[in-house]
C-alpha cells in the first residue's frame, strides 16, 4: 500500500489554474522532495493533501484511504503531520506549553484551563520524550519570546511529531536557518525513523538533495519530472524550469 497518492488533482482560485492534474505517489518510509520554481505550486498542493485548501478536482489517498473529502483534523487522525513556511506557535506559551498543545490535538482536555492541562504529569512526560527528538528538552519551561528562530523551526518539527504521524510534510523547515543551525534541523531530519514517510519542500539545495531519494518536480502547476534523484537531476526539464526562473 502507498503511504501517499495523489490522483489528478487540481485547484483553481477564480480563473487561475494553480494545480493541474497532478498524479504522484509515495512509498511507506520514502524520502520524497517536491521541488520547483517559486509560485510552482509546492505550498498549495501541501495545502491540499493537508485538506487547508479544498481541490477542485481529484483525490488524495493516505495510506490507501480516500481523504478528499475529510477536513484537516480528521486526516491528520488518519496519519498526516504537517509543517509550515510560516512559523504556527502559540506566541505566549513556553515551549512545552506548545507541544502539550499538539498532543492534545482535538481533545476535549484541549479547552481546560491551560495551567490545569500543563501539570498534567503524564501529558508533560509525554511533550518531553518529543522534545527530545528535536533536542529542546533542555528549554521545555522556556517562554516562546526567549527561543531562537531556529529552536522555533525545531518545535514545529516536534509539534508536527507528537501526534505521532506516518506521513509527514515539512515546508522548507531549513528556511531563514543559519548554517549553524541548518546542520542540527539536517541532522536531526536523518535521524527520523523510517516508519515515517516525509514529504519535503526545501530550497537549500545542499541539504534536499542529500535528504532525497525521489523528487517530484512543479512547475506552472504541472508534475515536469518525477522519479529517483539522479533521473530528475539529469532530466533536462529540470534545467530549463530553474534556467526560466
Ligand atoms: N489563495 C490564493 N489565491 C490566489 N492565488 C493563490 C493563492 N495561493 C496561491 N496562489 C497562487 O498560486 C501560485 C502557486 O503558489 P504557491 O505558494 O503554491 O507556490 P510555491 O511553489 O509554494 O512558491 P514558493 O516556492 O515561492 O513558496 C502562485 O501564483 C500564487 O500566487
Amino acid at each position: 500500500m502507498t503511504a501517499l497518492q495523489v490522483n489528478n488533482l487540481r485547484k483553481s482560485f477564480g480563473g487561475l489554474d494553480v494545480i493541474q492534474d497532478v498524479s504522484f505517489t509515495v512509498e511507506p518510509g520514502e524520502r520524497r522532495l517536491l521541488l520547483g520554481p517559486n509560485g510552482a505550486g509546492k505550498t498549495t498542493l501541501f495545502n491540499l493533501i493537508a485538506g487547508d485548501l479544498r481541490a477542485s478536482g481529484g483525490r488524495i489517498l493516505l495510506q490507501g484511504r480516500d481523504v478528499s473529502a475529510l477536513s484537516t483534523s480528521q486526516r491528520a487522525a488518519c496519519g498526516l503531520g504537517r509543517t509550515f513556511q510560516i512559523l504556527t506557535l502559540f506566541g505566549r506559551e513556553t515551549v512545552l506549553g506548545n507541544v502539550v498543545m499538539a498532543l492534545l490535538g482535538s481533545s476535549p482536555k484541549r479547552w481546560k484551563p491551560f495551567g490545569a492541562v500543563v501539570h498534567d504529569t503524564a501529558l508533560r512526560r509525554r511533550a518531553l520524550s518529543v522534545l527530545a527528538r528535536v533536542k529542546l528538552e533542555g528549554l521545555a519551561d522556556r517562554p516562546i519570546q526567549e527561543t531562537s528562530y531556529g529552536e522555533k523551526r525545531r518545535l514545529e518539527i516536534a509539534m508536527a511529531l507528537a501526534q505521532d504521524p506516518q506521513v509527514l510534510l515539512l515546508d522548507e523547515p531549513l528556511a531563514g536557518l543559519s548554517k549553524e543551525e541548518r546542520g542540527t534541523v539536517s541532522a536531526l531530519l536523518e535521524d527520523l525513523p523510517r516508519s515515517l514517510t516525509i514529504v519535503m519542500i526545501e530550497h537549500d539545495m545542499d541539504v534536499a538533495l542529500a535528504f532525497a531519494e525521489r523528487i517530484a518536480l512543479l512547475n506552472h502547476g504541472r508534475l515536469l519530472v518525477d522519479g529517483t534523484r539522479d533521473e530528475v537531476i539529469a532530466d533536462p526539464r529540470t534545467r530549463e524550469a530553474y534556467l526560466a526562473q
